[in-house]
């Protein structure tokens, strides 16, 4: 992407961290990002890590800002983007909302009339530039401010533009909120190794190279994961008892009722958060 950009962050915690540590990685000029965070060990540790610019008021991050991105909670997007929304305007910003549940038409309500809006779902591996990000534009965003707001994320991993917006909270569900359920199940397959009599360290070793030559095996071949995972269950072995169990606890329901319920808080916080 253009390294001429100055990028703004408002919010400067888990998730700024990965985008801000992601663009760095890329090689994005730390002079060019600007961190509003009003924590001041996290405003510390933003600035002595990545090198990037911080302070504790959100209109000074803005001064010349050509993207702003709102890292805020979904509860304190509305009040950010009010106290924003003049100087926005003024700089001819685009804004990008990250904030769960948080729709287009309220962002643009509280950003105002003419503010160009996008709303993007990102994920935590964006720290190591293994991110996914889904993005949708309102009608205001113009072809450089598309073009920003993808390169921006792409600097951090995968991008897909949705053309519905109720598409989101899906989103939101498997790959925003996804890496927690992956994590949790490292630190149920690693406590098993160690339950089985392994100590912690072989375990967790053990656990973290399967899972990434799981994950870059299922994206790099041309077979499903199910055809993946019949290739390592051999007939009368050792892994068809395994899923036999996992079936039993009904593993595959548990996971769809789990992408259920976050797809439906989000779709509770745009209800809650919003005028409509
Ligand atoms: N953590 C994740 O994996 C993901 C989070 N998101 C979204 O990103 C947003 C931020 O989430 P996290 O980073 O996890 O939350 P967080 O709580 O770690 O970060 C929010 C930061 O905003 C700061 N803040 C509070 N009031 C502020 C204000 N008035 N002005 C400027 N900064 C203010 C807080 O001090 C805090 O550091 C949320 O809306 C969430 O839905 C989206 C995708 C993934
Ligand atoms: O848990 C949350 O609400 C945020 C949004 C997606 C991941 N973390």
């Amino acid at each position: 992407m253009s390294t001429e950009s100055q990028i703004a962050f408002i919010g400067g915690g888990n998730m700024a961290r990965s985008l801000v540590g992601g663009l760095i990685a890329d090689g994005y000029p730390a002079q060019r990002i600007t961190v509003s965070e009003p924590e001041p060990e996290r405003r510390e540790q933003l600035r002595s890590r990545f090198g990037v610019a911080v302070t504790a008021d959100n209109g000074e991050a803005l001064e010349g800002a050509d993207a702003v991105v709102l890292a805020v909670k979904p509860q304190t997007v509305r009040t950010v983007a009010e106290e924003i929304a003049p100087a926005l305007g003024q700089a001819g910003a685009v804004a990008i909302s990250i904030a769960a549940g948080v729709r287009l038409a309220d962002l643009q309500r509280w950003l105002g009339p003419q503010a160009a809006v996008v709303r993007a779902m990102p994920n935590t591996p964006s720290l190591i530039q293994s991110g996914a990000t889904a993005l949708i534009a309102n009608a205001q965003v113009s072809a450089a401010q598309h073009s920003l707001a993808e390169s921006l994320l792409r600097a951090v991993g995968q991008t897909q533009w949705l053309t519905d917006e109720a598409q989101m909270d899906a989103v939101t569900a498997i790959s925003g909120s996804g890496p927690a359920y992956f994590f949790l199940l490292m630190e149920a397959l690693e406590e098993a190794g160690v339950e089985l009599g392994l100590d912690r360290e072989t375990a967790r070793l053990l656990t973290l190279e399967t899972a990434t030559g799981a994950a870059r095996m299922a994206l790099e071949s041309e077979d499903t994961p199910a055809r993946l995972r019949e290739r390592v269950t051999s007939p009368g072995g050792t892994t068809e008892r395994a899923l036999g169990v996992l079936d039993d606890a009904d593993l595959r329901g548990a996971i769809q009722r789990a992408a259920e319920a976050a797809a439906h808080r989000a779709h509770e916080l745009g209800n809650l958060l919003g005028e409509q």
